[in-house]
């Protein structure tokens, strides 16, 4: 969504500025020039050559830039990035200094007259493909992508062009892409990305989770972004409206430097609560806690206050290592969330890949409709090998404080009990040695899958708590993909009869003594409070930014009033508009 406004300059000239409408994704406001990372078009001419030790030299100036490129990216990265992804750059540095690779690049130069982009292009396509075509040796077969990335960088020299590259960004900036992987967003550096915008996704997309966990103002699904910004225009990102704005002028920066300080202003009153309750007006206790990808991430979680870890996202540890991480390394990331929350709950949440949630090392079947398909649950039931050191890992974390584990995508009843004869034998078989170990863990299962929330009166009599996973339960519902801006509209909490299923999940989980959490998006949205207070959730699991602000409306809240404002939005309102408007009324 595009609009073109001509903007008055300081001095009476006139620029051209662009205002894109997106998806609000992060909360906050970005000011920076923007950063495309758009691979910039690498073709070129196919030319004959005279002089061909001037053809050469330039080949090795390219190579020679290459290497310091790397060289400082690497440098950059440090600190930011673990020693083994550190090491991919060294890797890279090392094919670009390969005898035989340079060899063979000279000699295609100097007895056939090849251009040198031709003759790199050729070679270094020629060594990908032998290594790609190893299928015994999948070592072999992952460092097909690691020549094919670096011949891109050396052809970008020779060309004159730049190649995006986030882990080496070391200036303020805002990120303009297609979209962001989780794999992107871990090498940012929120010192210098200021704000991300993209074409792709939804606000419950990965790359929107990620962006809130890292504090970055977002604004996703815009459509057209990538073809409308260019590297170093001015931009502007509205994370709390969905606005961006290219090439904007001296007069809008101010406009929203001053927003944005209002906006600062606005958390530092909600910072006073870092300590409070989560309380009603009416004095209800509830529990807002944080949703976190990895360790690292509990002291923010504390930071902002949070009563506990509602969603501990475990394939992030996963995606975030080039091996399958063992039991002991698992144990310590754990245990390093559990001891950082310092006696508050931690949940965690068995691996969920599969989906838009790949692993580059535990390749999967191509499938039609990954979201439908092979993962999460149904992958780790198949593969005790892979569930069984989590499962393990996560009891003996369990000695260092509360902890809760819970299973995504459970389906029926006999899922759940597969999954949980599985948790068994991992505490028999540590109870071995370790008497009484696991004893306080937790157990609960996500609610995402339909029927699950259906059935959710058989499913609560054999857990301790649920978490309804919001995210992929309106995905399944409406038949939605979550990361699709085309259907986005369909990204409806607050339609009454959704909310029916949301109070039938929460009132199975009560009547038979389960605890009711949320961690999906859903339960930080301010629309949603009130009605998910009226129904009872005892647990609201966010993004870590926006604990304070929910802590604060929650205590202007009466119980009581929310319980009739359910009643009223699901037996009166017909559409989520409807009950949106009746919510915002009893907001004031
Ligand atoms: C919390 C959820 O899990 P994820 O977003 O990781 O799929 C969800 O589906 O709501
Ligand atoms: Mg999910």
């Amino acid at each position: 969504m595009v609009n073109v406004k001509r903007l008055p300059r300081r001095g009476g000239n006139y620029q051209m500025s662009t205002d894109v409408k997106g998806i609000a994704a992060s909360d906050g406001f970005g000011i920076a020039p923007a950063y495309l990372l758009v691979d910039p078009d690498l073709t070129y001419e196919t030319t004959q050559v005279e002089d061909t030790a001037a053809e050469y030299a330039r080949v090795e100036a390219a190579f020679q830039a290459s290497i310091d490129e790397l060289s400082k990216i690497k440098e950059n990265a440090k600190g930011r990035l673990g020693d083994e992804e550190l090491e991919v750059f060294d890797a890279h540095i090392a094919i670009l200094s390969d005898p035989e690779m340079m060899g063979q690049i000279k000699t295609d130069i100097e007895e056939n007259h090849t251009g040198a982009e031709a003759a790199v292009d050729k070679v270094m396509t020629g060594f990908a493909d032998m290594l790609a075509a190893m299928v015994d040796n999948q070592y072999m077969q992952e460092r097909a992508a690691d020549v094919k990335d670096v011949a891109k960088r050396a052809l970008a020299h020779l060309l004159g062009k730049q190649l995006p590259d986030i882990a080496g960004i070391d200036h303020p900036v805002v990120i303009v892409a297609k979209e962001i992987t989780p794999s992107d967003t871990s090498q940012m550096d929120a010192q210098y990305v200021k704000g991300i915008v993209t074409d792709l996704g939804g606000r419950t997309s990965h790359a929107a989770i990620m962006s809130r966990t890292l504090r970055i103002p977002a604004v996703v699904g815009s459509e057209s972004i990538t073809t409308t910004a260019q590297n170093g225009q001015m931009m502007v990102v509205d994370g709390l409206n969905g606005d961006v704005i290219v090439d904007a002028d001296d007069a809008t920066v101010k406009e929203y430097e001053q927003k944005a300080a209002d906006f600062e202003k606005q958390r530092a009153q909600w910072a006073k609560l870092v300590d409070a309750p989560s309380v009603s007006k009416d004095g209800k206790e509830f529990e807002i806690a944080a949703n976190i990808g990895t360790p690292d991430d509990v002291a923010d979680a504390v930071k902002q206050g949070a009563d506990g870890v509602g969603l501990f996202r475990s394939e992030f540890l996963y995606m975030g290592s080039d091996h399958l991480p063992s039991e002991d390394e698992q144990f310590e990331a754990y245990k390093k969330a559990v001891v950082g929350m310092n006696g508050k709950p931690v949940v965690v949440r068995t691996l969920d890949i599969g989906g838009d949630k790949p692993l580059d090392y535990l390749p999967l079947p191509e499938e039609l409709n990954p979201f439908l398909g092979y993962r999460a649950i149904r992958i780790c039931l198949e593969r005790p090998d892979i569930f069984k050191p989590q499962l393990r890992a996560l009891i003996r974390a369990s000695e260092f404080g509360p902890l809760g584990i819970m299973f995504p995508m459970i389906g029926t009843v006999a899922e759940l009990r597969a999954a949980k004869a599985i948790y068994n034998e991992c505490l028999t078989e540590l109870q071995a040695s370790h008497p009484g170990i696991g004893k306080n863990v937790q157990l609960g299962m996500m609610i995402e899958v339909p029927l699950a929330a259906i059935n959710a009166d058989n499913l609560a009599k054999e857990v301790d708590f649920f978490s309804i996973g919001t995210n992929d339960l309106i995905q399944y519902n409406f038949a939605a993909d979550r990361g699709n801006d085309k259907v986005s509209y369909l990204y409806q909490p607050l339609n009454p009869a959704f909310l029916s299923l949301i109070k039938h999940v929460i009132d199975s989980a009560h009547r038979h003594g389960a605890k009711a959490a949320m961690c999906g998006e859903m339960a930080g949205d301010k629309y949603a409070l009130p009605l998910l207070m009226g129904m009872g959730l005892d647990e609201y699991s966010m993004s870590a930014t926006s604990i304070l602000r929910t802590r604060s409306t929650m205590k202007d809240l009466d119980t009581a009033e929310c319980a009739k404002l359910v009643d009223k939005a699901i037996n009166e309102c017909a559409t989520d508009e409807e009950v949106k408007a009746l919510v915002e009324k009893e907001l004031g």
